[in-house]
């Protein structure tokens, strides 16, 4: 299942820069474990923006739920989601 998903960043602003970079840190490691598994397939930062958007590929709502809140910075984060299916006008050259 496709979902689209949409995370905007708030950091407060007594979060200690150090612990930021730190979570930061292991943010990127997580996504990147996830990307090299095939579950976050599209990784895009929101130009100007601490935002991203991403496509993910997983078996169900509750696995992306569980994925979401695996990330390090999740308390953080402002999360929306769409899910996805075949447009009808597709050309079908991706699954
Ligand atoms: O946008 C960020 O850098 C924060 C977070 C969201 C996805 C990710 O890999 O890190």
């Amino acid at each position: 299942m496709l979902f689209h998903v949409q995370i905007d960043v708030r950091v407060p602003h007594d979060v200690d820069t150090e612990k930021l970079k730190e979570l930061s840190a292991k943010e990127h490691e997580r996504a990147k474990d996830l990307q090299l598994q095939g579950k976050w397939v599209h990784l895009w930062r929101v130009a100007g923006k601490y935002a991203s958007i991403s496509i993910l590929d997983v078996d169900s709502p509750a696995e992306l739920h569980e994925i979401l809140n695996s990330l390090p910075l999740y308390p953080f984060m402002e999360v929306e989601i769409a899910a996805l299916c075949r447009h009808p006008g597709s050309l079908e050259l991706t699954k």
